[in-house]
């Protein structure tokens, strides 16, 4: 279960509701005109049945109480439409917000959050919102109106038997007000569990073929198993709670009926009360019960909607990535002009470390005991390097600083996990330093907002990810307004014209889920191609030819000669054939530079280079 840092109020739901302020007005006058035409109906029977025992024509009473109950159905069904179209809007509205803010958080939230839970959220946590509205913010104001209605009627006909049921209510209100505070944090405990499970389904289908491969479908399904027994067991606690509320108040309900008809009959044998009206005070009793019951299930409908909103404002607190809208004017995806050689990256003393996520972070200070201080960020003394403690995690770079002068090639290699993604990471903005800087042109990265920096950078990443969607979808990812002649022109430059033309779909080829239709090799050339359309003055590429085989490798070779003429490309290679004629190799060890050079210096001046080179052959072991 994770804490609720902050419960959210009824008050902060109010403002999901701006905007249908009208059609909500509405809804309260045609439900205000059925809760009095429910209230008119006692006060009808009493008038008839009256009528009848002194023997007075009755017949009027009689149309009175048909008209009064139809006009109610109409009414009542009318209430309920508009309620639910109204609840849906809000629940769209609120989807549309937490989108929104999803796709705004920096990449951090997501290193440490479960995308399965997060999809729960805006799936059934909104929808869990929705009854806030239909069955519980009207239900408990048409109840209270239909309640203090009764109310009134029941004291002016007998203030006596009024008293009995008074006493009976509010034993039962007691009660279940009781149980209101631990039904919200078995709802918010319910929803928790259902996120996890997502989570959990999530990641088994997401890697269903490596489960397959495993043979592991029936651990994984036990893991997820493990995650619905856990809903389950909290959705029992949730429905021990929901099942006491009804009994408690249907007792001091039934109990009040019970004394109030003994009472009663006592009363209409004295004289002292007419049979008609008892009727109605018996009538107007149920009417008190039904607004009673319904405001009860809405009080639990409303902690339920309540402990989503919970979860649905923690995500609507956390910070989004700044758009950085004080400059908006110098954001766009083109060149400066004349600028044919923009692009020098300057980094300086840059180090960083990647946040602890929230379960890990548990485990540590469980594992370490209480409160460790946090290492500061600018010490880069080499015992921190193992230091996993603090919210900063290890140290991935340690005080790296290099140039990339406008228009070269620039290789970054060293061995797995040097921090050789981490920098183009940097550069992306996805994350800050946590000490030093990096500068694009001269201009801090920090001062360059960060959809335009996005909008100069080309990037091609180490998995080569394919959105759902078509071949076409996936090119205009970063040039919308590419052509569908620029399309095919990208995809031949990558030797991927093929795919176009396998099918009579042509660019509007569906590609799969995740792009699951494509090899690997064809998944890394659409990156390709992706970024070369966007004609981005910075290419930054992760390993971009892991996946091609030789000849292909030669094509995009080319491909990168000719888009690298007045472009700066930084390439994170393994293979150092790829990039032994580029203009500097930057050499990555454990987070610091070890060397910078070309190819040839490097031989000479860097062991580790060199050793690296003679493990792929390039030139004979020492
Ligand atoms: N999102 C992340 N959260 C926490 N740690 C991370 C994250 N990404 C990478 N790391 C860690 O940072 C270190 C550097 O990773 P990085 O991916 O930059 O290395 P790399 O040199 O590109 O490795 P490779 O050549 O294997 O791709 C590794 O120890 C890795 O485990």
């Amino acid at each position: 279960m994770q804490p609720i840092a902050q419960r959210a109020t009824l008050r902060e739901f109010f403002p999901y509701l701006r905007g249908h302020v009208r059609v909500l007005v509405l809804v309260a006058v045609v439900s205000l005109i059925s809760t009095g035409l429910s209230i008119a109906q006692p006060l009808m029977v009493q008038q008839l049945v009256n009528a009848v025992s002194a023997s007075e024509p009755a017949t009027v009473f009689v149309w009175f109480l048909v008209a009064i109950t139809l006009g109610g159905a109409v009414f009542g069904a009318a209430q309920s439409y508009l309620l639910l179209r109204t609840a849906e809007s809000v629940v769209l509205g609120v989807r549309r917000s937490l989108v929104g803010q999803l796709l705004a958080l920096p990449i951090r939230e997501f290193d440490r959050r479960r995308v399965g839970d997060l999809m729960s959220r805006v799936g059934s946590d909104t929808t869990l919102m929705r009854s806030v509205i239909t069955s519980g913010l009207f239900e408990i104001v048409s109840s209270i109106l239909m309640f203090c209605a009764a109310v009134v009627l029941m004291v002016l006909i007998d203030p006596l038997l009024f008293g009995i049921t008074l006493t009976a209510v509010l034993l039962g209100a007691g009660g279940v007000l009781f149980l209101g505070r631990l039904i919200r944090t078995r709802s918010r405990d319910v929803q928790d569990a259902v996120g996890s499970m997502t989570a959990a389904v999530e990641r088994g289908l997401s890697g269903i073929r490596t489960i397959k491969a495993s043979v592991a479908e029936e651990r994984e399904g036990a893991v997820i198993d493990v995650e619905a027994t856990k809903a389950f067991r909290a959705g029992i606690a949730m429905a021990r709670l929901q099942a006491a509320v009804q009994p408690i108040m249907s007792i001091c309900v039934q109990g009040a009926s019970i004394v109030v008809l003994a009472v009663g009959g006592i009363r209409v044998a004295a004289g002292e009360l007419q049979l008609g009206d008892l009727i109605a005070f018996i009538l107007y009793l149920f009417l008190l019960v039904m607004p009673i019951g319904s405001a009860m299930s809405a009080f639990v409908q409303i902690q339920s909607g309540l402990a989503a909103l919970d979860r649905i404002q923690e995500i609507a607190r956390l910070e989004p990535e700044r758009r950085d809208e004080e400059h908006p004017a110098s954001v766009s995806g083109e060149r400066p002009a004349g600028a044919t050689n923009s692009g020098t990256i300057e980094l300086r003393d840059v180090s960083f470390r990647y946040a602890v996520a929230e379960d890990d972070a548990d485990e540590v200070s469980r594992a370490s005991g209480p409160s460790r201080p946090t290492s500061p960020t600018s010490d880069h003394q080499s015992s921190e390097r193992q230091d996993p403690i603090g919210d900063g995690g290890q140290l991935v770079l340690d005080g790296v600083s290099f140039t990339v002068p406008a228009g070269s090639r620039t290789a970054l290699v060293g061995p797995s996990g040097a921090g050789k993604s981490t920098v183009l990471a940097l550069l992306e903005r996805f994350y800050e330093p946590t000490g030093g800087g990096i500068t694009l042109d001269g201009a801090a990265l920090s001062q360059i907002p960060r959809s335009e920096l996005r909008s100069r950078i080309g990037l091609v990443e180490q998995e080569a990810p394919v959105l759902s969607g078509t071949l076409a979808d996936n090119l205009r990812l970063a040039a919308p307004d590419a052509t569908d002649e620029q399309l095919r022109h990208v995809l031949a430059a990558v030797g991927l014209d093929e795919l176009g033309d396998r099918s009579d779909d042509g660019l509007e080829l569906n590609l799969g889920e995740d792009g699951i239709r494509l090899s690997g090799g064809q998944r890394q050339r659409l990156a390709w191609a992706r970024v070369i359309l966007a004609d981005r003055p910075v290419l930054l590429m992760d390993e971009p030819t892991s996946a091609v085989d030789s000849r292909t490798e030669q094509l995009l070779q080319q491909t990168l000669g000719e888009a690298s003429r007045d472009r700066t490309v930084v390439v994170v290679a393994h293979r150092l054939s790829t990039v032994a004629d580029f203009d500097q190799i930057v050499v990555l060890d454990q987070g610091q530079v070890s060397a910078v050079g070309t190819h040839e210096q490097l031989l000479d001046t860097s062991d580790l280079y060199r050793d690296m080179a003679a493990r792929q052959r390039l030139v004979a072991h020492a």
